[in-house]
C-alpha cells in the first residue's frame, strides 16, 4: 500500500461530516447554568413586553393636551394627585391633573406623556393644594413607553437554535422562563496519538515534542460550547489505540483524534481509518493545511481525525470539527465567511485552496486581513496570533495584495482586531 488517497473538497467533507452530526439531545436547565447553549424550543411571550405603560424618567405624569399653552409667561399649573407612584396604575388623573410616577413604574389612567422632574417647579396653590408648574408644552407620548411597543403578547421572542447570550438571558428572564429547554452540550472525547509526543511535564529528548494539541483542543471544544468527557494520549500500538477509540466511542458523541493519521509506518490511526471500509468518509481533502483530515463513522458514532500537526490540527479543527459540535449543540452547522482585503500579498501558488492563519484588523472602517508569518502545517506560533483563517482561492501565481479574499472570523477575533 502506497497511502494514495482520493482527496475530496472541503464543501463535500464538510457535507459528509454534518450528514453524521444530529444535534444530541435537550435537556431543562437552570437559566443561569444556560449561557452559551442553544434552545432546543423556541420561546414566546405570553404578555406584552413592556408589560404596562411605563415612565421613561421621574417625574409627573400628564395629559400633554393640557401644557398646550405653557409658556415662561403664562405657566400652566395642574394639581397634584396625591398617591404612591409605585402604585399609579390605581389612580386615575383627570384634565388638570398631574401625578408623581416613578423611572419604570407605570402611569397613572388618564396620563399620556411624562415631564422629567427637572423642568417642573412645585407650589402650594391658595387652598392648601400642592400644584405642578409647567413653562412649556411636551409632546403627547414623551417619556412613555407603550404596552407592547417591543413584542406584542404571544411574539415569538427567540427562535429554535439561538444561542443564549446575554441579551437572550435578560429576555427569558424577563418572560419567566426559569428552565429554558435546551440543547445538551456535545460530549467529546480526544485523544492524540503517537510515540514521539510527551506529557507536558516532561523533558523532550530529540524526536519528541510535548503535547500541545491536548490543551489546544479542549479549549477549542469549549469555544465551540462543546464538552471534553475525557482526553487521553496512546502510543503507537493499534490495539491499544482502537480499544481506546472504542472506550471514547462509548462515552461520547464525537471523538476527536489527533496524530498518526498519515501513511507514515507508525501512524497508528491511519490504519484504522484504513479499515473502516464502509464508514470512511473521506481519508483526504483537497485544501491546505489540513489535508490529511479524515473522517470516519464507527459504532454508529462520528469519529474526526485531525492532523498532529498543530498548524494543520487547528485549521482542521476550525473546518471540520467546529461545524460538528455546533450542528450537535443545536446549531445549522454553517460556517460563516466574510470579505477581507489582502494587505500583503501571498507568494506561494496553490493548487489547493489555502486557509492561512491570519490577522483581520478593521483599518479606515474596512476589513484588512494580513498572513501570519510561520504558516506551515507544523507551525506553532501563528496558532496563538491568528484571529481569522484566510481563504487563499487555488492559484497559479501570487495572490496580490489588495485581493478581496474570503476571511473565516475566529471566536474572540475582535480581541486581536484593534492592536
Ligand atoms: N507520504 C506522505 N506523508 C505525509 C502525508 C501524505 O499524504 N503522504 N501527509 C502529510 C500531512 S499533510 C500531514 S498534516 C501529516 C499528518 O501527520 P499525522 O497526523 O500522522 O501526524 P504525526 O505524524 O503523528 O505528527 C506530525 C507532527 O506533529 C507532531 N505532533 C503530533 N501530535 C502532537 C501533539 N499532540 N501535540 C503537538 N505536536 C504533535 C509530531 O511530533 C510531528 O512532528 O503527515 C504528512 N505526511
Ligand atoms: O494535513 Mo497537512 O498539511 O495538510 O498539514
Amino acid at each position: 500500500m502506497n497511502g494514495r488517497r482520493d482527496a475530496i473538497s472541503l464543501d463535500e467533507a464538510q457535507r459528509r461530516i454534518l450528514a453524521w452530526a444530529e444535534p444530541v439531545g435537550a435537556e431543562e436547565v437552570p437559566l443561569l447554568q444556560a449561557s452559551g447553549r442553544r434552545l432546543a424550543e423556541a420561546v414566546r411571550t405570553d404578555a406584552p413586553i413592556p408589560a404596562f405603560a411605563r415612565a421613561g424618567m421621574d417625574g409627573y405624569a400628564v395629559r400633554a393636551a393640557d401644557l398646550a399653552s405653557a409658556s415662561p409667561h403664562s405657566p400652566v399649573m395642574l394639581e397634584i394627585l396625591e398617591g404612591d407612584a409605585r402604585d399609579a396604575a390605581g389612580y386615575r388623573i383627570q384634565s388638570g391633573e398631574a401625578m408623581r410616577v416613578g423611572t419604570g413604574g407605570p402611569l397613572p389612567v388618564g396620563a399620556d406623556t411624562v415631564v422629567m422632574q427637572e423642568a417642573v417647579a412645585l407650589r402650594q396653590s391658595d387652598d392648601g393644594m400642592r400644584q405642578a408648574v409647567f413653562l412649556r408644552p411636551e409632546t403627547t407620548g414623551r417619556h412613555v413607553t407603550a404596552a407592547g411597543a417591543e413584542a406584542a403578547s404571544g411574539s415569538m421572542l427567540l427562535a429554535a437554535g439561538t444561542r443564549i447570550g446575554p441579551g437572550q438571558a435578560a429576555l427569558l428572564a424577563s418572560v419567566g422562563v426559569a428552565k429554558p429547554y435546551v440543547y445538551r452540550k456535545p460530549r467529546i472525547v480526544v485523544i492524540t496519538a503517537g510515540d514521539d509526543v510527551v506529557p507536558v511535564e516532561c523533558e523532550p529528548m530529540i524526536g519528541q515534542v510535548r503535547n500541545g494539541n491536548q490543551p489546544m483542543l479542549r479549549a477549542l471544544i469549549e469555544s465551540a460550547a462543546g464538552e471534553t468527557a475525557w482526553d487521553a494520549h496512546v502510543p503507537d500500538e493499534p490495539h491499544e489505540a482502537k480499544q481506546m477509540l472504542r472506550r471514547g466511542l462509548a462515552d461520547a458523541d464525537l471523538v476527536i483524534v489527533s496524530g498518526g493519521i498519515s501513511v507514515g509506518d507508525t501512524d497508528v490511526m491511519g490504519g484504522v481509518f484504513r479499515e473502516a471500509g464502509p464508514g470512511l468518509l473521506f481519508s483526504k481533502l483537497a485544501i491546505r493545511p489540513g489535508s490529511a483530515s479524515s473522517a470516519i463513522v464507527m459504532d454508529g458514532k462520528l469519529l474526526i481525525g485531525l492532523s498532529g500537526n498543530p498548524g494543520a490540527c487547528f485549521a482542521g479543527f476550525e473546518l471540520l470539527a467546529r461545524p460538528a459540535i455546533e450542528r450537535m449543540g443545536g446549531g445549522s452547522g454553517a460556517l460563516d465567511w466574510c470579505r477581507a482585503r489582502l494587505a500583503e500579498g501571498f507568494m506561494k501558488s496553490n493548487a489547493n485552496p489555502r486557509f492561512l492563519r491570519g490577522v483581520v484588523r478593521i483599518e479606515d472602517g474596512k476589513l484588512t486581513a494580513r498572513p501570519c508569518d510561520e504558516n506551515s502545517s507544523s507551525g506553532l506560533l501563528s496558532i496563538g496570533q491568528a484571529n481569522a483563517l484566510l481563504a487563499i482561492p487555488p492559484s497559479a501565481e501570487e495572490t496580490r495584495p489588495g485581493a478581496m479574499i474570503d476571511v473565516r472570523l475566529l471566536p474572540g477575533w475582535e480581541e486581536r482586531a484593534w492592536q
